[in-house]
């Protein structure tokens, strides 16, 4: 099985200041990683995660604000990146929210989706071997939210399919072996993160808000952000080109590309 290593690497977070994306920041600074810069619009809490890491990693972390619902934003920060550090190994597309209501729903799509394909499309433009580029990883956080039906937030779920339909389908041979992207998905399940506060006004109606703070307060397992953590840099390190992987409720990381084929394989059977 081929290794991937993160030494040396430069990592690009989005939404790193804090919960998943923060634990991934400071995941790849022990696994050996050289920079690693954090995106994202929260401007006081982006600063203070990067002082934490660079208190505890040697001052190998940097914060540049960034909408990533805004594409002159991403642009801006993303050749401000590339300015500083002339080149970046690993895009990790994590920035994402779950708002549902009617004034937020647009907005958070734009954050999900569209954000993470114009970072995805700038990393492939940047990285590909077959254009100068030096190839690398790029990551991108789906959900378990996108591999089960549920009434509750839709246009989450929706979006979270969007992301690992995209990636998987962005990722088909010959796409490793023209770029030397590794392109990578993980569907996280519910991990203990500020994305489960104020469930109830997550969703686009207040009787199904109601009804999934009940359920997630008694039905869900909650993941601790140190496993969804490990999970991401296990698959790091082993995931093969375009491979789709699962992290829920503490377990191993577990690799579904295979059931994934599957599901896609019967809907391809419909056609013929
Ligand atoms: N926590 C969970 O249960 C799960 C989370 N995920 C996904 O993991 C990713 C991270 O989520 P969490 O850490 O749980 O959420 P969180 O709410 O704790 O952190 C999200 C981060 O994204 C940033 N952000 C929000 N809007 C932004 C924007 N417009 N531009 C730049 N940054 C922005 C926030 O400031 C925050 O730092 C999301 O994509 C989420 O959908 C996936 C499955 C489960
Ligand atoms: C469907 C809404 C769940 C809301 C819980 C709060 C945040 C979760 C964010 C996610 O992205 C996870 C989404 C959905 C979980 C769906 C089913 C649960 C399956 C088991 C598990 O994920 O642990």
């Amino acid at each position: 099985m081929e290794q991937w290593d993160a030494n040396d690497k430069t990592v690009l977070i989005t939404g790193g200041a804090s919960g998943l994306g923060a634990g991934f920041a400071e995941g790849f600074l022990k696994h050996g990683a050289k920079n690693v810069v954090i995106l994202d619009i929260a401007e006081e809490l982006g600063k203070a995660t990067v002082e934490r890491l660079n208190k505890a990693h040697g001052n190998k972390a940097v914060f540049i604000k960034c909408d990533v619902s805004k594409e002159e934003d991403i642009t801006r920060a993303f050749d401000a990146v590339l300015a500083h550090f002339k080149q970046i190994d690993v895009i990790i597309n994590n920035a994402g929210n779950m708002a549902d209501a009617p004034d937020t729903w647009r907005t958070a799509t734009d954050v999900n989706w569209q954000g993470l394909v114009s970072f995805t499309l700038k990393g492939v433009k940047h990285m590909r071997k077959d254009e100068g580029g030096a190839g690398g990883t790029i990551i991108n956080i789906s959900s378990t939210a996108a591999l089960v039906k549920l009434p509750f937030v839709p246009i989450y779920e929706g979006s979270k399919i969007a992301v690992l339909h995209f990636s998987q389908c962005l990722a088909m041979d010959p796409f490793y072996e023209d770029t030397g992207i590794r392109v990578l998905t993980i569907c996280f399940g519910t991990t203990d993160t500020a994305i489960l506060q104020n469930i109830e006004t997550r969703s686009y109606h207040p009787k199904l808000g109601k009804m999934l703070a009940a359920i997630v307060e008694s039905k869900f397992v909650l993941q601790k952000v140190e496993s969804a953590v490990t999970a991401l840099v296990e698959m790091f390190k082993i995931g093969a080109p375009g491979s789709i992987w699962l992290s829920v409720e503490n377990k191993p990381v577990r690799e579904i590309t295979p059931t994934i084929d599957r599901a896609f394989k019967d809907f391809e059977n419909l056609f013929i």
